[in-house]
């Protein structure tokens, strides 16, 4: 499982989840959006249910990978204690994995009852860029539990944050590419983060659209280019 605010979810989420499913082989990963996050300003976060919405959206198309409700619908301030007791007794039995990134891992000792959660999974910590991915930090406290409690992973790294998303929405700079397409129309749609509605969904190009930001310089309406490409032409209007 893996628990996070997803505000929005971005693919460094989904590729984090995707590497630890495929080196812990892994039946299934269950995102678990929090509710209201314990050490994020509550004002600022988007509504529960947005931040749910997006999760579900950004996993449909995974057969492994699924969303869970029990932060969101907890009502009360999300401790991972409460998220890993709820899917314990959801799966009973089951061997559960708790993905970390390396900048969440860092705070750990912050964490309510943090001394009970290595008995109730084992966790992984994923390598983030900017951070350091370490354990000394645990090191008193690690011993204690058995050896696997705690895994800590390179994986590809990704320098993606949903700060950076919802800074890029606030400015209309694309976020096509950071996020999967569909939670870009999500959040044009509901005006997450500042953004603007597009009159009609018909051919409307959400927000800063993939052509619109990929070739800034070219027409982006019915009308075709018939110019056969050059290295000249493509230079002009591409990054
Ligand atoms: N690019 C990334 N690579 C690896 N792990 C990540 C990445 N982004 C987030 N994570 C991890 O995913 C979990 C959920 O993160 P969260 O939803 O807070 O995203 P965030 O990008 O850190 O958000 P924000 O910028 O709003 O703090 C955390 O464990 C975090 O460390
Ligand atoms: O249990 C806590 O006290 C606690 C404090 C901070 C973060 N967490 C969890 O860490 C995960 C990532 O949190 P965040 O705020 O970085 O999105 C998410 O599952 C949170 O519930 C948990």
């Amino acid at each position: 499982m893996m628990g996070g605010t997803f505000d929005p979810i971005h693919h460094g989420h989904l590729v984090a989840a995707s590497e630890v499913a495929d080196r812990f082989d892994l039946d299934e990963v269950i995102f678990v959006p929090t509710g209201t996050p314990s050490q994020k300003e509550s004002s600022k976060v988007s509504p529960a249910e947005d931040r749910y919405l997006m999760t579900v959206i950004a996993t449909a198309s995974n057969p492994r990978f699924s969303v869970s409700r029990v932060d969101v619908d907890r009502k009360k301030i999300t401790y991972t204690v409460d998220t890993l007791r709820d899917i314990r007794a959801q799966h009973p039995g089951a061997d559960l994995y708790f993905i970390t990134g390396a900048d969440a891992l860092a705070s750990i000792l912050s964490w309510q009852h943090w001394e009970e959660l290595f008995d109730l999974a084992n966790f992984v910590g994923v390598s983030r860029p900017g951070y350091e991915l370490g354990d000394e930090h645990l090191a008193d406290y690690l011993d204690k539990y058995p050896p696997g409690a705690l895994t800590l992973i390179e994986i590809p790294a990704l320098a993606i944050s949903s700060t950076d998303c919802r800074k890029r929405a606030v400015e209309n700079r694309p976020v096509w590419y950071l996020v999967p397409d569909g939670v870009v129309q999500y959040i044009s749609k509901r005006q997450l983060y500042g953004t603007r509605a597009q009159p009609s969904s018909e051919g409307a190009a959400p927000m800063s659209s993939p052509v619109a930001a990929a070739v800034p310089d070219q027409p982006v309406d019915d009308e075709p280019v018939h110019q056969k490409p050059t290295i000249e032409n493509n230079t002009k209007g591409t990054k």
